[in-house]
C-alpha cells in the first residue's frame, strides 16, 4: 500500500536515522498542508490499507482513536466509503472494529471515543454488532477500570485464539500536546506497564479514569499511524521523532511490527529537522 505523497515527505528524516529510530520498521513520516487534508489523506489510505488487508486474509481490524484528527479521519472514511475509489472498496461486514483507549464514563456520555466512532463513520458503514469491541463503559457492569481492562484484554486474547492479540492490521493513534498516546501518559504507570490493556486514573486530561491498551498491544499491531495535527504538539512530534524515551514521551514508543507512520499536518511538522 502506498500513502498519498504529503506537501512534504521527510523521507530524510528515515534515512538519517541510524541513531535511536534505526529500530523502527518502515518508519515514514507524511507532511500534508493542513488538518482538512491531513484527514483526507489518512481517510483514503485507510480505506486503502483495510482492502488490502481483505484482500489477503478475507478480513480487516483497525484500532480507533479518539481525539480531533482522529474522528475528523473517521469522518472522511464514512463520505469516502459511499463511492469507494479502486482499491478502496472495503467490505465492511469483514472488519472487526477495536479501540486504542477508552474514557471509563458512561455508555451515552459525550467523552465517549466509542460514540464519537460510531456518530463519525460506524453507524454509516454497517459494521455488525459482533464486529464492533468498544471498550467497557462505567455503567456496563464493572465496577473499576481494572475489571474493565481485565475483561477487555481477555476479549483480545479470545480474539486471537493463541496469544493475546488477534492481528490488528492497523492501529490509530492521535497524540496530545504533552505526548500521550491512546490514554498512556508521561511518566504514569501505564508507560511501564507491559500488559496489553490498562486501567488508568489520574489523567491530567479529563475524563480521569480510563482504559488504554499498553504498549505491548500496540506493537502486536501490524501498522501504527500516528495522527498528529497542530502547532501545539510540533514539539512533542519533535521530541518523539528524535529519539525521546517512551516515558517522557509515549509517542515515542509507539512502533508497528511492519510500519511506523507518522502522519502530520504542516504545523505539527514544524519543528523537524527540515521542516521549512
Ligand atoms: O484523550 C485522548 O486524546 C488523544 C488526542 O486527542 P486530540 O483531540 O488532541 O487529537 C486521543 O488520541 C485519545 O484517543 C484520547 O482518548
Amino acid at each position: 500500500m502506498t500513502l498519498p505523497p504529503g506537501d512534504r515527505i521527510l523521507a530524510a528524516l528515515a534515512e538519517a536515522a541510524d541513531g535511536p529510530l534505526a529500530d523502527v520498521p518502515g518508519l515514514q513520516v507524511v507532511v500534508e498542508p493542513d488538518a482538512e487534508a491531513l484527514a483526507r489523506a489518512v481517510a483514503s489510505a485507510l480505506l486503502a490499507r483495510l482492502a488490502a488487508a481483505q484482500a489477503v486474509h478475507g478480513t480487516a481490524s483497525v484500532v480507533l482513536t479518539g481525539g480531533g484528527i482522529g474522528t475528523a479521519v473517521l469522518r472522511h472514511v464514512a463520505e469516502l466509503a459511499a463511492e469507494p475509489a479502486p482499491g478502496q472498496q472495503v467490505d465492511w461486514t469483514a472488519v472487526d472494529v477495536w479501540w486504542g483507549d477508552e474514557r471509563f464514563v458512561p455508555a451515552d456520555d459525550d467523552e465517549r471515543n466509542e460514540k464519537g466512532a460510531r456518530e463519525a463513520l460506524l453507524d454509516r458503514v454497517g459494521v455488525p454488532p459482533e464486529r464492533v469491541h468498544p471498550m467497557p463503559a462505567s455503567d456496563a457492569g464493572f465496577d473499576t477500570p481494572e475489571e474493565a481492562a481485565d475483561w477487555y484484554a481477555g476479549a483480545l486474547s479470545d480474539a486471537a485464539g493463541d496469544g493475546p492479540v488477534p492481528r490488528l492490521d492497523l492501529l490509530l493513534l492521535g497524540m496530545g500536546p504533552e505526548g500521550h498516546v491512546a490514554s498512556i501518559f508521561p511518566d504514569s504507570p501505564a508507560a511501564t506497564d507491559e500488559r496489553t490493556v490498562v486501567a488508568v486514573r489520574d489523567c491530567l486530561k479529563p475524563p480521569p479514569t480510563r482504559v488504554s491498551l499498553g504498549f505491548s498491544a500496540i506493537a502486536a499491531a501490524e501498522e501504527v499511524w500516528l495522527l498528529v495535527s497542530g502547532e501545539g504538539k510540533a514539539e512533542a512530534v519533535a521530541r518523539a521523532l528524535g529519539g525521546a524515551a517512551r516515558t517522557d514521551v509515549p509517542a515515542a514508543g509507539a512502533r508497528g511490527r511492519r510500519a511506523t507512520r507518522w502522519l502530520l499536518d504542516a504545523a505539527a511538522a514544524s519543528r523537524l529537522p527540515g521542516a521549512g
